[in-house]
């Protein structure tokens, strides 16, 4: 590790946000591994000194300005870190070793319990090391960053972040293959720190995406660190700096090629590009696409986010039959998945969609009757579908329901919206005779996200009798009400 050193030193006192790239880029660039520590520090004073409560007067500055960043301030605190981590840990004895669970237990030990007793999880800013040194207090993603940079410090090069779509593990050993636990997750769960990755029953949860998840490089976890940066000043505002300087450390990450198998990453840059687009750079629904390809080619197309950052985009740009293909693919990726109570996060994704932004689909687009009306297109209701047929099968052969009686009324009035004539146009097709999808809860090999057949017929899920009848039951539901309006 190349650590703290003199040619980063001199660009003290950071003014601005290119000093503050410039030392990320010597960083990345450098024939030694990026110092983790170094970066989050820095990243978290930046952070803290444009968005916590002192600064909540927006000052005018010169554009690309910021409070000055002092040297000793970011030295102090990165002696700190190195001082905590070797006065905990001694190394003596596994120099140039592979890591032991021993250590990395102890390591998450060291940092668990110099955490505040009790604070709100959930705050922002609670993600760098900044915060870890200067207020105690880490957020379950900060845990884990801050127990690989920690194992960073102590001199082992093996020990790596992993991430799924909400929650974050370490590998480590001689072969990498090693997974350890070191955080908490959700509410109310007692933590595994110490324990393999999901054995049991959690293993076919979302939550550790069918064990696909990410597995970080150095310049990875450098990625993580910059994606965790949170510009928000509130609710409502964003300190523009913030964001400004974490676009442009994600476009100088994707320039260098460390976002390639990192999907969320990828969706997090098109969700700034989104706001305020980079002159010359691919427009953000290449980015979306960018990241729905990483997905598919890296990770046998097991992660959901992908999905619903395009289906996000397609949605706030009223583009809302691209949006239904999205969130029909999104549900394509969950019916592979058993539902367990640790898949909250995913769930509220599901629900917000179904419940809240199809419905204002449903209600902006049937005051108009133009010809071209998504209601007219048979691919809408056809994806549509597959949507409802995905969150249908997920729940099936799993421990924990996902449907209730909240899901059902907004499903039939978004099916009812949909003429009769439209939605014949639609074959509800078995697999087995249509014989293109394989095994049960078996991932979709080469991540088709048509369901139509030759013939433009709709195939549902294998295991289709639940969903099936769920539909037939709308079906003829919509079909008795449009014979009694007929009469
Ligand atoms: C389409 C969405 C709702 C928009 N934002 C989404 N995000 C998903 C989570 N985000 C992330 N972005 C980069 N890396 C990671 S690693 C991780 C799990 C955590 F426990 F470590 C989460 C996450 C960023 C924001 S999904």
């Amino acid at each position: 590790m190349a650590g703290f050193i003199d040619r980063d030193k001199a660009l003290f006192p950071l003014k601005n946000i290119s000093s503050v790239v410039e030392i990320f880029k010597n960083q990345l660039e450098s024939n030694h591994e990026p110092d983790l520590a170094l970066l989050s520090i820095i990243a978290g004073a930046v952070e803290n000194s444009l968005t916590c409560r002192s600064n909540v007067s927006i000052q005018v500055v010169e554009p690309k300005a910021l409070p000055i960043l002092e040297l000793h301030t970011i030295e102090d605190l990165y002696n700190k870190f190195h001082a905590i981590m070797k006065g905990a840990i001694d190394v003596s004895k596994s120099e140039n070793k592979a890591c032991t669970r021993e250590t990395i237990k102890k390591v998450s030990d060291v940092v668990w319990n110099s955490l505040t007793r009790s604070y709100y999880k959930d705050r922002a800013h609670l993600q760098s090391l900044y915060s870890y040194l200067t207020g105690r207090k880490l957020d379950c993603f900060g845990v884990a960053f801050a127990v690989v940079a920690g194992c960073q410090a102590l001199g082992f090069s093996d020990v790596h972040l992993a991430l799924s779509e909400d929650h974050a593990w370490v590998v480590f050993g001689e072969s990498g293959l090693e997974t350890a636990e070191v955080t908490w997750h959700g509410k109310g769960n007692e933590d595994k720190r110490g324990q393999e990755i999901g054995k049991g029953v959690s293993a076919r949860s979302w939550l550790y995406v069918n064990n696909k998840p990410v597995v970080c490089t150095r310049a990875m976890e450098v990625a993580a660190l910059v994606s965790a940066i949170n510009p928000s000043l509130n609710a409502t505002l964003d300190a523009c700096e913030v964001a400004c300087l974490q676009q442009e450390l994600l476009w100088l990450l994707y320039d260098l090629g460390h976002l390639a198998k990192y999907p969320m990453a990828i969706g997090n840059l098109g969700d700034l590009e989104e706001i305020a687009p980079t002159p010359g750079r691919v427009p953000c629904s290449a980015l979306f696409q960018e990241a729905i390809l990483s997905a598919r080619t890296y990770y046998n197309n097991q992660h959901v986010y992908p999905y619903t950052y395009q289906g996000g985009y397609f949605y706030r740009n009223k583009m809302y039959k691209e949006a239904f293909e999205s969130w029909a693919n999104a549900s394509d990726v969950i019916r592979l998945y058993n539902y367990s109570r640790d898949d909250e996060e995913i769930y509220k994704e599901f629900l917000e969609i179904a419940n809240e932004l199809i419905p204002h689909i449903m209600k902006v687009i049937s005051s108009g009757f133009s010809a071209n009306s998504i209601l007219k297109k048979p691919e809408c209701f056809a994806n549509l579908l597959r949507f409802y047929d995905g969150i249908c099968q997920w729940e099936q052969g799993s421990a924990t329901p996902v449907l209730h009686i909240g899901w059902a009324k907004p499903l039939v009035n978004t099916i009812s919206k949909f003429d009769a004539d439209v939605r014949a146009q639609v074959n509800i097709v078995c697999e087995s005779e249509c014989g293109s999808l394989d095994e049960r809860k078996l991932p979709r090999s080469n991540g088709n996200t048509s369901c139509f057949n030759n013939n433009n017929n709709y195939c549902l899920s294998q295991d289709h009798s639940k969903s099936h009848n769920l539909i037939d039951q709308i079906e003829s539901k919509v079909t008795k009400e449009e014979e009694v309006t007929n009469l």
